[in-house]
């Protein structure tokens, strides 16, 4: 199995290599060359059996020889053991027909873990081996920093500094970036937005000098894995709802885009999806493109659901990859015209884009609403992110096909706007319960791509 850039300019790697670099050097994202597929009997054959058999069978086409089969099996079982849910991803039925897929029940409350834990068993596999250490970068709204910081916290092999938009993110996000001990994990709090922190990432990735002093590595959805890790739980919870004898339809709240493109990629590796829907909140430029009117950035208007306060969705490029044929000049072309605020989606592009995506927005009102109604409609506490994702679902949803929305976040990450349209303040699990007592270790940094790089260059481990 190898990976190509979206831009086609940069050399083809294996899973390993591409799993280890993060950003293509032409500034591009790596995707497989081939999508592998599973026959309809694989697919039926998962109904009932444990989540991490799931994830074995759907992810070891994708990895080639870089893992033995028991080493890739022993990294999937330590990646779930720790997750509070002996399903890892439970289905909860909303109604006759809705169902929500909870990806909250991992260490830190929101559906990052579940990628992000594999890739800390498998970092720390491939790197021993190595015998390397390498610096990971990550930008983030809230979710993916603390994710990473707990997947690697304490990690002998690696260095972690995660750069969050300041003042942008809820209290429990950025205490579980700040708060642990750790000497190896680092929060930098920068003056900017989300889109600021992951164009200083992707600016680190393509300083050559940089990239490679550091031996710079990233946990974002620019890292394959990260996607990868995310498609098992399309098949799990298709076949826990009637796949393969029956289509279904998945509706995800989206930001920068890899959750879809996970969903994507099941797709076409043989799930029988109907619809993919993307719910945006009131930073709706995804749901504006996919409904025929360009990619034009505008500013980010933070909002109650702030993972998903982004303009410059990253996983997009991955769709406009395939939608144009795959062709990588056009796609640089896009990218090119993106640095100077937006383009336009030619038309056969966009008849592809349409024919896999389907879209709607929600404005903050109606995200407030959604909470409300669901907990008394149904008794589901949702996180605003999720509550995005019920409201587009619930517009989107056809008769017959059962309609599964991604509950990507804990109520308790985001209490504040749950208790504004709940009155009820979501507690955390109890292995959280002194997260506000603890003490904050953080960093206060400009936007700046110099003053970033020698932040790092001088704390991180020699
Ligand atoms: C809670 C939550 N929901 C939804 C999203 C959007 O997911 P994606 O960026 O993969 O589109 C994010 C951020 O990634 C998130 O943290
Ligand atoms: N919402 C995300 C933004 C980064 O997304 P990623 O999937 O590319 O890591 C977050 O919580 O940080």
């Amino acid at each position: 199995m190898r990976y190509i850039s979206t831009r086609g300019q940069a050399p083809a790697l294996t899973f390993e290599d591409t799993m280890l670099t993060g950003l293509a050097r032409d500034g591009g994202l790596y995707v497989p060359e081939t999508i592998p597929t599973l026959d309809e009997a694989t697919i039926a054959e998962m109904e009932g059996h444990p989540y991490e058999e799931i994830a074995y069978t759907v992810m070891r086409p994708f990895v080639g020889d870089t893992f033995t089969d028991d080493e890739f099996r022993a990294c999937i079982d330590r990646a779930y053991a720790g997750f509070g849910h002996a399903a890892r991803a439970p289905l909860v039925q909303l109604d006759q027909g809705h169902f929500l897929l909870e990806l909250f029940h991992g260490p830190t409350l929101a559906f990052k873990d579940f990628a992000m834990q594999l890739i800390g068993q498998l970092f720390q596999t491939a790197l021993r081996r190595r015998n390397q250490r390498v610096t990971i970068v990550g930008a983030t709204s809230g979710d993916t920093g603390s994710a990473a910081i707990e997947a690697f916290r304490g990690l002998d092999n690696v260095d972690v500094f995660i750069l969050y938009p300041h003042g942008r993110v809820s209290e429990v996000q950025r205490r579980q970036m700040t708060t642990p001990t750790e000497s190896n994990v680092h929060a930098l709090a920068v003056e900017g937005d989300f889109d600021d922190c992951q164009a200083r990432l992707k600016d680190m990735f393509n300083d050559f000098e940089f990239r490679d002093g550091v031996a710079l590595a990233g946990v974002n959805s620019i890292n394959w894995a990260r996607v990868l890790a995310q498609v098992v739980y399309y098949f799990s919870a298709a076949v826990a709802v009637g796949a393969p004898q029956r289509k279904v339809s998945f509706t995800v709240p989206t930001g920068n885009f890899g959750d879809i493109f996970a969903g994507y990629i099941a797709k076409r590796m043989g799930l029988q999806i109907d619809k993919l829907v993307v719910a945006t909140n009131q930073n709706d430029i995804l749901h504006r493109c996919l409904s025929g009117q360009g990619y034009h950035k505008g500013e980010t208007i933070p909002s109650i659901s702030p993972s998903m306060d982004i303009q410059v969705s990253s996983n997009f490029e991955r769709a406009l990859f395939d939608a144009y044929d795959r062709d990588g000049m056009a796609v640089a072309q896009l990218m090119e015209e993106l640095k100077h605020g937006g383009f336009e989606v030619s038309q056969g592009a966009m008849q592809v884009l349409q024919d896999h995506y389907a879209s709607g927005r929600v404005s903050e009102d109606e995200t407030s609403a959604q909470i409300t109604t669901s907990l008394k409609a149904s008794g589901e506490l949702l996180c605003p992110h999720s509550a995005v994702g019920v409201h587009v679902a619930d517009i989107e949803r056809a008769a017959g096909i059962p309609m599964i929305t991604l509950a990507t976040a804990h109520p308790a990450k985001f209490p504040a706007a749950v208790e504004a349209a709940t009155g009820i303040t979501p507690p955390l699990p109890p292995r959280m319960a002194d997260l506000y007592e603890r003490a904050e270790r953080l960093t206060r940094v400009p936007n700046d791509l110099e003053a970033l790089k020698a932040h790092i260059q001088t704390h991180r481990a020699q």
